[in-house]
C-alpha cells in the first residue's frame, strides 16, 4: 500500500516547513474567528478580498484540470478536478449572498497589492512550462491551508461567533476536508514518480504559497 514504507513528499514538507505552515494556518485572524474576537471590519475586508481572489483562481483551476487531461496517468484526477471547478461555482455564488448581508458591495471592492501578488503567482502556474505536477501540488496546497483554518475555527471548545459559522462550514466541512485530502494523494502519486527538478520546483511553490497565505490573512487588519 502506498505510504507505508517510504516517506510521503507532503508529509515531508509540512513537517519541514511546520513553522510557516502553522504561520498560514493558525494566524491570529483565525485566531481570533475562533475565539470570538475578530474585529467585523476585518472579516468583511478578508470577505471582498477573497471574493477577488476566488473569481482569480477559477483560470488556475482550470489551467490545472487542462494538465490532467493532458498529462495524468489516472482519469479519476479529473473528476477531482471537476469537482473542484463545481465547488468553486457554489462558492462564487456563496461570496454574493454572503456579501449583500454583511453590507459589502462587492462591485466596488479594489484589490490590494498582496491580493494582486497572489493572483500573479497563481497565474504564473498556468504557463505551458509548469507541468501537471506541480499544477496539482500547488491546488492542493492552497486549497489544504483553508480547510485546516477553518476546520480550526470548529474544533470543540472554539467560541466561533454564530453570524461566522457558516463562513467557517464553507471550507472547515468534512466534505471539503475528504476533497483536501484526495488532492493530497493525487499530489503525494505524483511527485513519488517526478524528476528531483520537478520536486524541487513544486517545494518551492509551496512556501510561495504558503507566504502569500500569510499575507492574505494580514491583509485583513488592513494596515497595508
Ligand atoms: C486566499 C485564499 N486561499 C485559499 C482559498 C481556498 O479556496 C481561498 N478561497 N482564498
Amino acid at each position: 500500500m502506498e505510504g507505508t514504507d517510504r516517506a510521503v513528499m507532503t508529509d515531508t514538507w509540512l513537517k519541514k516547513h511546520r513553522l510557516i505552515y502553522l504561520g498560514a494556518t493558525r494566524h491570529p485572524f483565525i485566531l481570533g474567528i475562533r475565539d470570538g474576537s475578530v474585529d467585523l471590519s476585518s472579516f468583511k475586508r478578508w470577505l471582498g478580498q477573497d471574493y477577488i481572489f476566488v473569481r482569480a483562481f477559477v483560470p488556475f483551476v482550470a489551467s490545472v484540470l487542462l494538465k490532467a487531461w493532458k498529462e495524468s496517468d489516472d482519469n479519476a484526477d479529473i473528476d477531482v478536478i471537476l469537482g473542484g471547478v463545481a465547488a468553486l461555482n457554489d462558492e462564487i455564488a456563496w461570496f454574493k449572498t454572503e456579501a449583500s448581508k454583511w453590507g459589502v458591495a462587492l462591485e466596488s471592492v479594489v484589490p490590494q497589492q498582496i491580493n494582486l501578488n497572489y493572483c500573479r503567482f497563481l497565474e504564473s502556474l498556468t504557463s505551458p512550462d509548469v507541468d501537471y505536477t506541480q499544477a496539482i501540488t500547488a491546488f492542493w496546497a492552497v486549497e489544504t491551508v483553508y480547510q485546516e483554518s477553518f476546520a480550526h475555527c470548529l474544533e470543540e471548545g472554539s467560541k466561533t461567533p454564530e453570524e461566522l459559522k457558516q463562513t467557517c462550514h464553507r471550507w472547515g466541512n468534512d466534505g471539503f476536508g475528504q476533497y483536501c485530502h484526495t488532492l493530497k494523494s493525487i499530489a503525494d502519486r505524483r511527485l513519488e514518480k517526478a524528476s528531483k527538478e520537478v520536486v524541487a520546483k513544486a517545494e518551492l511553490n509551496l512556501l510561495s504559497i504558503l507566504e502569500h497565505e500569510v499575507e492574505f490573512w494580514n491583509m485583513s487588519h488592513g494596515a497595508v
